[in-house]
């Protein structure tokens, strides 16, 4: 099938559907909307961007009638996707004249309770506000035939569990109930099939979890270098409009304020926003007139703003669905999408347990190593010229001959090129480590050894073991990327290690150590 005229549905449905610019159903409509409209129950798991709204939400309007309802209910986990889902349902609805509301947290209830008694068909909510509505008894519920969780997994998962059950427990039994997901893990597949009836399964992923639209790459960066990796991928890519996500609200904030003051049109969004903030950022994304939304994991889900050239995970998602659901904000429709995550060294191993829940090893792209360097150098000269210094005879003299002999312009690009290449001869100008918890009594060390070095594993060995006086064999593991490389020791050795790093360096030669900043702890 190809063609919604396949379907069973009204002139009214399709017609909206056809102005909506659907021309032809995607998989997932494809499979589910014959069963949906036939009654079953199911489980729908395709990846995101892929239509999993228009495969319920086409059925569902087909089915709801226009008498007094409400007739269905939609619980989303985020009040932003409320409303998104809400306003695709009514565009849906638009011919056969169905109301639709959205009901969430941090919104006048009484709006809602007014709206609610005028006559509502379709309810899309969070679940806290329709529980609320429930207590109140401001929500009929003996007319609701259909219940749809969309991001079931989400929804089913710690945070909303307990919601779900209540609000389940109050709808009518006899019901039909739909859940959606890109991600449906087995254990949340099993505790499903306790709302549902005899559940049918329709998964259309092809092997992939994410979406084949979504190019994927990360760029390996320190904590501390984090905000600079940034702003040159900001300025290497051609973003149109791009998602920032971090892990914490404060993050969020953060990194809001840092990338206006570099004078990026950006916008934060996060829980501790009201609502009318979030309604305005999400609204000034949705038009253009911000590049960038900053978002903590609040808007990870479901969310669908046209033309997302890009998502950047500017701290790497610890949990894998999390990232899947992340970087599905662009890549969407068909179209093409760019995801990209800086990875510290603390992070590889959410990096891994991401590669491995999403089948495919992604590449590290190296950053424009030269024009960092380029730009540090041109900063380095700055100081140095802030900095008063004595007039010394001998520079003077050599300069007036230069600015003689040369265009000052000329001069000053070989200059600069000079320092940009000492910066990368043989040893580089700075090492830098610090302590990231390593595992089983082992305390883990990381080195920026500063890029076009030649670190061998078994050189670094031996001179660790020289350097510190321990034993090679008490080594635990060794990883050396381009710019940096960790280690591992046990814990009574380490402060010999730091020790011997700090006054050492690893050849001897030249080295300028410092103790990295330590790693605070974040909460969300
Ligand atoms: N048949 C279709 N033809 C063209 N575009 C479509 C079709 N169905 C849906 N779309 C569009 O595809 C985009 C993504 O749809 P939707 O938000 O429903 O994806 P999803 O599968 O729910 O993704 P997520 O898992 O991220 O929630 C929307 O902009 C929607 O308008
Ligand atoms: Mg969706």
């Amino acid at each position: 099938m190809s063609n919604f005229e396949d379907f069973k549905i009204s002139t009214d449905v399709k017609r909206a559907v056809l102005e909506m610019g659907f021309t032809e159903p995607t998989p997932i409509q494809e499979k589910a909307i014959g069963p949906i409209l036939a009654g079953t129950d199911l489980i729908g798991q395709a990846q995101t961007g892929t239509g999993k709204t228009a495969a319920f939400g086409i059925p569902l309007v087909e089915k709801v009638s226009k008498r007094p309802g409400p007739e269905a209910i939609i619980l989303t986990p985020t009040r932003e996707l409320a409303i998104q889902v809400s306003v695709e349902l009514q565009k849906l609805s638009r011919y056969k004249g169905l109301n639709v509301l959205a009901v969430y947290g941090g919104e006048p209830i009484y709006h809602q309770i007014r709206a609610l008694k005028k006559g509502v068909h379709i309810v899309v909510g969070t679940p806290g506000r329709v529980l609320d509505h429930l207590n109140r008894k401001t929500l009929r519920t003996d007319r609701i035939h259909t219940a749809i969780l969309d991001e079931a997994d989400e929804m089913l998962d710690m945070g909303f569990i307990e919601d779900i059950e209540s609000i389940l427990k109050r709808l009518p039994s006899r019901r039909q109930s739909l859940l959606f997901s890109a991600t449906i893990p087995a254990p949340i597949k099993k505790l499903a099939h306790n709302y549902l009836n005899n559940p049918q399964t329709i998964s259309v992923s092809n092997g992939d979890v994410t979406a084949e639209t979504v190019d994927q790459v990360f760029y390996r960066t320190f904590e501390q270098d984090k905000f600079d990796t940034l702003c040159q991928i900001i300025e290497n890519e051609d973003i149109r409009l791009g998602i920032i996500f971090c892990r914490t609200k404060k993050g969020v904030s953060h990194l809001t304020e840092a990338l206006k003051k570099r004078g990026y049109r950006a916008e934060e969004l996060h829980g501790d926003l009201v609502q009318s903030q979030r309604s305005r950022v999400m609204q000034l994304f949705r038009t253009s007139r911000i590049d960038f939304l900053v978002a903590t994991d609040i808007a990870a889900r479901g969310i669908d703003v046209a033309h997302v050239s890009h998502v950047i995970n500017y701290d790497i998602p610890e949990d894998p669905e999390r990232y899947v659901h992340r970087i599905g904000r662009t890549g969407r429709a068909g179209n093409k999408g760019i995801a990209l995550t800086l990875v510290t060294p603390k992070d590889m191993r959410f990096l891994q347990s991401i590669e491995s829940k999403i089948n495919l090893s992604l590449t590290a792209e190296p950053l424009n190593n030269e024009y960092a360097d380029l730009e540090q150098s041109v900063n380095d000269l700055k100081k140095a010229m802030a900095k008063k210094h004595k007039p010394d005879q001998a520079y003077s003299d050599s300069a007036s001959h230069l600015l003689n002999e040369f265009n000052s312009q000329e001069l000053v690009e070989a200059l600069l090129e000079k320092l940009v290449k000492s910066k990368n001869d043989g040893v580089p100008s700075e090492y830098h480590f610090g302590e990231t918890g390593g595992q089983n009594g082992m305390v883990r060390f990381f080195l920026n050894v500063g890029r076009n070095i030649d670190l061998h594993p078994k050189k670094m060995l031996e001179q660790l073991s020289l350097l510190a006086g321990i034993p090679e064999q008490m080594v635990g593991r060794i990883d050396i990327f381009e710019k940096f490389s960790f280690f591992e020791v046990p814990e009574e050795v380490a402060p010999f290690v730091y020790e011997a790093l700090r006054s050492g360096g690893l050849d001897g030669k030249n080295i300028h150590l410092e103790p990295a900043k330590p790693q605070k702890s974040k909460t969300s």
